[in-house]
């Protein structure tokens, strides 16, 4: 899916009148089957953009256009079938905690199911291979019947990626899924996602506290700090100076303090299931 955002501004309903645009004026396009990785210091917009382009916040000023379409303007019906061409996954993947992994993963079917293969999947799950086979890419085969809250935080969040993998979507957008990682993990998720997204002409946005993992993966870096865009390069062009100017007053997110030294233990798992 190809993405074109002109002049875009965009605010939380929840902020204070009077306050600042969380996102302002942005510029971007993407093409469809292109890998891009949103760096920049915390409370830059990050997650914001992400929500955004998933169609699940309408932006103040500006347009959006997913696949030639802005789908503010879309009927109802449409921009429901649009969002199910994408999939956006949160930085802590909402898995029912009493869940089996295999239908976690499966779960990213949903937009192509009908309310009746939607029910029996949870009961027999309709594609064990293809589930299996999408958490072989993050290292998770052995968990295939697992309860989700006998896993670790990494655990999760790399079911969260294998959801993405088995999802009928253009387009993924994922935020932050390396936080709970350790190092190594952590890089070889990042290949692995990346390396999946190409191969399957899929575009791909995520952001990242992880700068070095960025650089080291993703084809093309935008750099967003205080809701504006700062750059948008090939990451062989993202020098050290711009980086420094990024994360100016937020060194300890450039230097370290991202990934944990192992796979941080489960959060308490939140109940909701909603992933879209
Ligand atoms: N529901 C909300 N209501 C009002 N303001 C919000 C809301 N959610 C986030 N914000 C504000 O919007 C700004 C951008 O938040 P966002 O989560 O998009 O940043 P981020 O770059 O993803 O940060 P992080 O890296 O810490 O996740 C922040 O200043 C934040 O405080």
């Amino acid at each position: 899916m190809k993405l074109s955002l002109q002049g875009l501004s965009a605010r939380h309903a929840t902020a204070r009148h009077g306050a600042a645009d969380v996102l302002a004026g942005i510029g971007l396009d993407v093409a469809a089957g292109e890998q891009l990785a949103v760096i920049g210091p915390s409370g830059a917009g990050k997650t914001t953009l992400l929500e955004v382009l998933a169609c699940a916040r309408p932006p103040s000023a500006g347009a959006l256009r997913v696949d030639g379409s802005d789908p503010w303007g879309l009927p109802a019906r449409a921009l429901q079938r649009l969002r199910g061409r994408l999939i956006l996954l949160p930085q802590v993947p909402p898995l029912p905690p009493r869940q089996r992994v295999v239908t976690a993963v499966l779960a990213g079917r949903l937009p192509g199911w009908s309310l009746w293969t939607a029910l029996r999947s949870l009961f027999y799950p309709v594609d064990i291979p293809a589930a299996d086979a999408a958490l072989e890419v993050f290292e998770l085969g052995d968990k295939l019947f697992e309860r989700v809250d006998r896993l670790s935080g990494g655990e999760r969040q790399r079911v969260g990626l294998a959801r993405a993998l088995v999802a009928p979507a253009g387009l993924w957008l994922v935020d932050e899924p390396l936080s709970a990682l350790d190092p190594v993990r952590a890089q070889r998720a990042v290949s692995a996602l990346v390396s999946e997204a190409a191969a399957r002409g899929v575009t791909l946005v995520a952001t990242l506290h992880q700068v070095d993992a960025a650089l080291a993966h993703f084809p093309r870096i935008v750099g967003l700090r205080d809701g504006r865009l700062a750059f948008d390069l090939p990451s062989a062009d993202v020098t050290p100076e711009l980086l420094a100017r990024l994360y100016a007053q937020h060194e300890d997110e450039l230097h370290g303090g991202a990934a944990p030294p192992h796979e941080t233990p489960a959060a308490p798992a939140p109940v909701a299931m909603q992933c879209r």
